[in-house]
Parts: C-alpha cells; structure tokens; sequence
C-alpha cells in the first residue's frame, strides 16, 4: 500500500510572498486526490515542497514517520525514492531514446543488471500503452506519448506515492481521459498514493477520491470529492464551473467593485453563456475492464462511510446516493433526500472502529478532520460489496 503523507501547517512564502499558509491536510494511503486551484495559487510550488526540492517557511509534511520539513539531507533523500513525479513536459532527456530515459533511475539508483533493467523497462512501457516505442526519441512523439513516458519513469522505482504536475496540459481532452484512466488504472496495479494538481474540471469531477482546492494563500477545502461536488462554497462553485462570475478574476483576485459590476451585467443578461450549473456527484472513473479493482477505492469507501455523518448533508446524500444498493445495506444506510439515517448496527461495531456519535454537521470540510479519521483504514475483511459504478 502506498504511504499516508500527513499535512500540518505548511506555510511557504518567497521573500515577502506568501504563496500559502497553514495548510492541513492528510492524502490517505493508496487513495487518489487532486489539487485544484486557480492560475498562480501555487500548486506545482506545493508538489515541490512535497518531495523537498523546495523548503517551507513552517510546518510539517510527515511520510512514513519523517518530517522531510526538518530530516536531515540524508533522510530526505531515502524519503524522495519513496516519491515517482510527472512533470508538465515529462522532463524527459531529449538526447535519449524512451529506453535510456526510463532506465535512467534504474541505472542512477539502483545495482540493478541490465537483464534486470530490461525487465523492469520494457515491463513500465508495455503499463503505459509505449510497448514497442523505446526506441524513439522525445522529440519524435506525441505530447501524450511524452506524458506516458514521464509515468513509465516515474514508475521504474517502485514509488509509494505519485505526484502528477498538470496532466492535461497540452493535451486534447480526450488524452486528458486516457492518461486519467491510465493513472487509475495504475493505481489499481500498485496501490501508490497519488496527488494531481490540475485546473481542469472533468477530471477533478471523475478521477479522484478526494479533492482539495487552493485560493487567496490558503487551502480552501481538502476531502471526499462528494464534498467539493456538492459544496456551495462560491470559489468551488465558481471553479468547478468555469464561471466568470464569482471571487476568483481575471488575476488572482477581484476586487469587490467588479464583482459587483460583473453581478449587474450577469442580472442584464450579460453573464456567462454556459451556466448550467454543474454542481453535483457524477460517476466516478473506473479501471479498466481486465485491471484489478482498486484497493484504495474500498478502503476509501469504509473510511468515508466512518466519517459520513460530519460530512454536509448534500455530500452524504451524494455519497448514499452513489452506493449500490447492496453497499446501501452493507453500510446500513439508505437514500432519503434531506436527512441522514446511519443506524449502527451490532454488525457495523464489529466491522469499523468506534465513532463519535453524530453530532453537528460542520459548514465546511476543510481536511482538518483527525488524523485518525481520516488515516486509519479498516483492513480488509473480505466481506466488503463490489465497487459499483460510481461508488463512494
Ligand atoms: N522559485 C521561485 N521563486 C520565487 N517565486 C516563485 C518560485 N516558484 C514559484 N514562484 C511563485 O509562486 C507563485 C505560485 O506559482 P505556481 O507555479 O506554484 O502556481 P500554480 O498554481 O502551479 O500555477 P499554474 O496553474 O499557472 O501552473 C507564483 O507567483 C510564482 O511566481
């Protein structure tokens, strides 16, 4: 299973530039979340200071038991082999074929044979749809091919947890889906902790299991993505809808006298031409036929299924409504618009660990939740429904 990384108070400036402050939040092992947040917020600046290529001001970022805010250079090196990245471009050596690019931190860190190296290679391209391509040049494929490429390296060491920059960028939309699918699909044959940081709003609705947002220097919200879907948050509505009209502007933030000019001009009819509102729980991307079923994805389910009752009422709906029928009984809960029923049964005491009694169901969930809530993960029991289309 890949490692839990657990968030407290990371507060990075540049100089005066606070680029954000405070943010806390746990990536639960194995599971797939995603970074939003607009242009310039500072998201690739918060996957560098993930791996600690940057340092932040305060704070810690804990993985596997080290705070690689404060190891020493010695342990952050061990830590950073536990990290596979892909980079916006894939990084890739332009020199080198697709071979040489995705051997090289076989041959950089390890004592691996070249029997062995080729093992390994040939087995990260044939996961990334590039059997048959090693011998290429970066220059001479696709963006996308270049993308896969990137993963396949990123892959070769074995990472516990996978840090993606901007998939989509440069990428057609139906690309987008395919290496989305791929990073599922990966994460169902290996079980590594993925974080994505995208703007791009299909894949933050379909892909990941939690989503997390950034605007104006602080972590808006980090949770079950039902959470965000739902929310009425006005800077993840607007977001996850594209809209003009909201708190985020043309720069990084509006002032309030356009909000108010662009509030008249959206009532005289000048607003945005496409605002459908979105909001909502849409089906979740599955593996593909023939893949594993995703370990993370089941144990996410029980966690949030633990948490559910300090969750907003419109993402329990969201996340009851999603569940199977069958997964609906296993977790004794059912669909009823406006309320939420979990009757904890002798049966569910054995299966989960205690909780809370409900209490107040908080406005926001802003990845504050305890680490323990939110980190520890039943073992499998084997007694768990199957995954349904679009479940939780
Ligand atoms: N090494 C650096 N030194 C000084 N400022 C930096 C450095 N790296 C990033 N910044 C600043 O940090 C801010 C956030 O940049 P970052 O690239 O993380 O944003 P982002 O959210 O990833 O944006 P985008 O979505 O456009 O890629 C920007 O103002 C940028 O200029």
């Amino acid at each position: 299973m890949g490692a839990e990384v657990v968030i407290e108070g990371l507060t990075k400036s540049f100089g005066k530039q606070t680029i954000w402050r405070d943010v806390t939040l746990t990536l639960p092992p194995g599971e797939v979340s995603a970074m939003l947040g607009p242009s310039g917020t500072g998201k690739s600046v918060f996957l560098k200071s993930m791996i600690g290529l940057l340092k932040p001001d305060r704070g810690r970022c804990v993985i596997n038991g080290v705070d690689i805010v404060t190891c020493s250079e010695h342990k952050l090196y061990e830590i950073r082999k536990l990290f596979g990245v892909l980079f916006q471009d894939g990084a890739l050596f332009g020199s080198m074929n697709l071979y040489d690019n995705v051997a090289f931190p076989l041959r950089e860190h390890t004592k691996k044979s070249e029997t062995e190296i080729r093992r390994i290679v040939l087995e990260k391209l044939e996961i990334t749809g590039l059997a048959g391509a090693d011998k290429k040049l970066p220059g001479e494929i696709s963006g996308g091919m270049r993308k896969r490429a990137g993963l396949a390296r990123a892959l070769v060491l074995d990472p516990e947890i996978i840090l993606v920059d901007e998939p989509d960028s440069g990428l057609d939309p139906v690309r987008t889906t395919y290496i989305s699918q791929l990073f599922l699909d990966v994460n169902a044959q290996i079980d590594a902790t993925f974080l994505i940081v995208s703007h791009n709003i299909n894949l933050a609705r379909t892909v990941p299991d939690n989503l997390g947002m950034l605007f104006r220097k602080e972590l808006v919200m980090f949770g079950p993505r039902e959470v965000l879907l739902t929310s009425d948050e006005p800077v993840v509505e607007q977001f996850l809808n594209g809209r003009k009209l909201g708190p985020i502007g043309m720069s990084e933030e509006k002032d309030s006298a356009q909000m108010a000019r662009e509030q008249a001009e959206a009532a005289a009819g000048h607003g945005d031409v496409l605002n459908e509102d979105v909001r909502g729980v849409v089906p979740q991307m599955q593996v593909s036929p023939g893949v594993p079923e995703r370990a993370g994805a089941k144990r996410r389910m029980d966690r949030v299924m633990r948490i559910l009752h300090t969750l907003p009422p419109s993402a329990q709906e969201g996340i009851i409504e999603s569940l199977t029928p069958e997964q609906q009984r296993y977790y004794n809960v059912r669909p009823n618009p406006g309320a939420f029923h979990h009757q904890r049964g002798p049966e569910d005491t054995q299966q989960l660990p205690p909780v809370s009694a409900p209490g107040p169901v908080p406005d926001q969930h802003q990845g504050q939740l305890p680490a323990d809530q939110v980190a520890r993960i039943p073992g499998a029991d084997g007694r768990s429904p199957r995954h349904g289309q679009g479940g939780a």
